[in-house]
């Protein structure tokens, strides 16, 4: 791995998914201030698989939430190609969000009365250019499960029809906080060799947080966190595949 200073690029300015200047953001609660990110400057390439590593607390959910458009920084500017994203009014944050970004969280969030593919398809309804929902499990490795219910399904099998609800809009990227959390390694490299896919077959830049080191290996990229900053950026010229990662 190569390393470079915080946020520090090779003077790529075209090509980049998201550009983070100096964002900050302080949580207010009555009397208390938090400051969960303290001046993070950023770079993700289009197109790259990208981890977050750090401790507890550190600011990566609050810059996931951040750059997905779910949560607006207290200051600093973030692009997203040319969009200034903290210049848009709630109405076109909101745009940008349903139609650029594809989330995928720790537990799988379906609708338990819904089956596999339903879940999926209630996406793909309101998506401006979607995936057949059959096609999205198929990309997965469900097709022959779409009629099936989440209680139907395993862990890390419902985790999958997560990342085809994510993936069938076809966002630009996908954000995923912690999505092996609650997996054992088998399953949780199934899951992880379906982002991977999205990234290479569909060209979606996948931002990964993890508290597991081993899933890094896996990245082009890896932002370490530390106390609301970037603390170091690792460039990894070669990224393994998901089955060799070392759990
Ligand atoms: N809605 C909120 N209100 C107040 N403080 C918050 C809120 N969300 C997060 N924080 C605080 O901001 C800091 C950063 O939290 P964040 O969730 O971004 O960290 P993290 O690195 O993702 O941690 P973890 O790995 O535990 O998920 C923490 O001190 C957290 O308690």
């Amino acid at each position: 791995m190569t390393e470079r200073p915080a946020g520090q690029e090779s003077g790529q300015s075209r090509g980049l998914a998201f550009r983070g200047e100096e964002l900050r953001k302080i949580y207010r609660t009555g009397e208390t201030e938090v400051h969960a990110l303290r001046g993070v400057d950023l770079a993700i390439p289009a197109g790259e698989m990208l981890v977050l590593l750090g401790p507890s607390g550190s600011g990566k959910s609050t810059l996931l939430n951040i750059i997905g458009g779910l949560d607006r920084a207290t200051s600093g500017r973030l692009f997203y190609g040319d969009t200034d994203l903290t210049a848009l009014d709630d109405k076109a944050l909101t745009r940008f969000r349903r139609a650029e970004v594809g989330f995928i969280f720790q537990f799988y969030n379906l609708i338990p009365s819904l089956t596999a593919e339903e879940n999926v398809r209630l996406v793909t309804n309101i998506a401006d250019n979607p995936m057949d929902p059959a096609e999205a499990l198929a990309l997965v490795g469900l097709a022959e499960r779409r009629d099936h219910y989440p209680a139907q399904l395993s862990g890390g099998e419902q985790q999958r029809v997560a990342v085809a609800r994510a993936v069938a809009k076809q966002p630009g990227v996908l954000l995923c906080d912690e999505p092996t959390g609650a997996l054992d390694s088998k399953t949780g490299i199934r899951v992880l060799e379906t982002l991977a896919r999205a990234n290479r077959e569909l060209g979606a830049t996948v931002v990964i947080i993890t508290h597991n080191v081993g899933i890094a290996a896996m990245a082009d990229r890896v932002f370490h966190f530390l106390d609301g900053r970037i603390a170091r950026t690792e460039v990894n010229e070669h990224p393994i595949a998901p089955s060799e990662i070392s759990w």
